[in-house]
């Protein structure tokens, strides 16, 4: 029998990708509402209440408040907000770092922040293998595509393309730290640079390492090592050769919707520095490609099913 999938804020960026990525897959029966019902609370509860398994693409309150709405169900959830992401009750929503057995048994999963999912390929596995130190203050420096921040960005972005680049979380205490710090596993939050460049999607997520300052035995070769044994296998992950390293990576400005993650570690000649990044979609491993990794496995299906892996 298919599974009944509600997607709560379907209309939204994150939830139209998830449609599509689902859309034509018999394995699901989706549960649409109607742009007069979307926002009705009543309608809500009832689609809540019949499907399996909802995934939640709203802002954090509507997220809360869903949960509460599917009260006295056996709905399972995948939250693509911020609001469970360190929540206890809540299995976080990257089978890579927590296990595809915990991501296939949960009954609420968390959708990865689409930084902390760069950020955490990179440095969890590392910290993990006692290569990179847990009580480093790491930086992290980024770039996004503008539909990283919804619906809102994506308009001024396209109305105004005068803007050339955009520096934010200049207050630092961005939401995302939480869950970097945690499922990293570190003393301190990172220091963390987001920005935005005008282009629809994909993210760059710099890591970079002074490995003599912090005392870090391991070699760039080491860690290249380290990373690719953690993800072989792995069919979304994929750690770049040493041998064929690039000069420069891109983004695009018409990039087309992608689901995997590329993994990159230069280092300095001499071993001094090094520099851990990553490359993905914002949209896709970022937010909608991870929901629907961790359906497939929740609903007990190949992980990749319906994913875009053509890069
Ligand atoms: N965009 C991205 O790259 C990523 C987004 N996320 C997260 O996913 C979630 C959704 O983000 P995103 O898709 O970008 O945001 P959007 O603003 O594009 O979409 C949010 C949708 O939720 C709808 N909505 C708002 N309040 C309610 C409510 N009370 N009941 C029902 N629907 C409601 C909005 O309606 P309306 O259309 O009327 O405004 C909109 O369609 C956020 O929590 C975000 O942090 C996570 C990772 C990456
Ligand atoms: C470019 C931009 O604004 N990005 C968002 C993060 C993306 C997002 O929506 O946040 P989640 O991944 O936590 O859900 C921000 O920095 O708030």
């Amino acid at each position: 029998m298919a599974h009944r999938v509600f997607i709560d804020g379907a209309a939204g960026t994150t939830g139209i990708e998830i449609h599509d990525r689902l859309a034509g897959r018999s394995e699901f029966e989706l549960i649409v509402l109607g742009d007069d019902e979307r926002k009705s609370e009543a309608a809500r509860r009832d689609a809540l209440h019949a499907a399996d398994v909802a995934i939640l693409c709203l802002p954090d309150d509507a997220a809360r408040e869903a949960v509460a709405l599917a009260e006295g169900s056996d709905t399972r959830f995948i939250d693509a907000s911020t609001a469970h992401r360190v929540a206890e009750g809540w299995t976080y929503g990257f089978p890579e770092l927590v296990g595809r057995d915990a991501v296939a048994s949960a009954h609420r999963v968390s959708n990865p922040g689409c930084y902390p999912t760069g950020f955490l390929a990179l440095v969890a596995p590392l910290v993990r293998a006692g290569l990179l130190p847990a009580d480093w203050p790491y930086t992290v420096n980024a770039v996004s595509g503008f539909s990283g921040g919804g619906k809102a960005l994506i308009e001024r972005f396209e109305g105004d393309p005068s803007i050339g680049f955009r520096a934010y979380g200049l207050g630092l205490g961005h939401k995302h730290l939480p869950e970097m710090r945690k499922y990293a596993g570190l003393t301190h939050e990172p220091v963390f640079s987001p920005s935005v460049i005008p282009a629809m999607r994909g993210m760059v997520v710099d890591v970079p390492l002074p490995l003599a300052a912090m005392k870090v035995s391991a070699t760039g070769g080491e860690l290249h090592a380290a990373l690719s044994a953690f993800y072989s296998g792995s069919e979304i992950v994929s750690v770049h050769s040493l041998a064929d390293q690039p000069g420069e990576l891109l983004l695009s400005t018409d990039a087309a919707a992608w689901d995997g993650l590329e993994l990159f570690v230069f280092g300095a000649a001499d071993g001094a520095q090094a520099r851990l990044i990553a490359r993905l979609d914002n949209l896709g491993k970022g937010a909608s490609g991870a929901a629907v990794q961790s359906l497939n496995l929740m609903c007990g299906l190949p992980e990749t099913a319906g994913l875009n892996l053509t890069a």
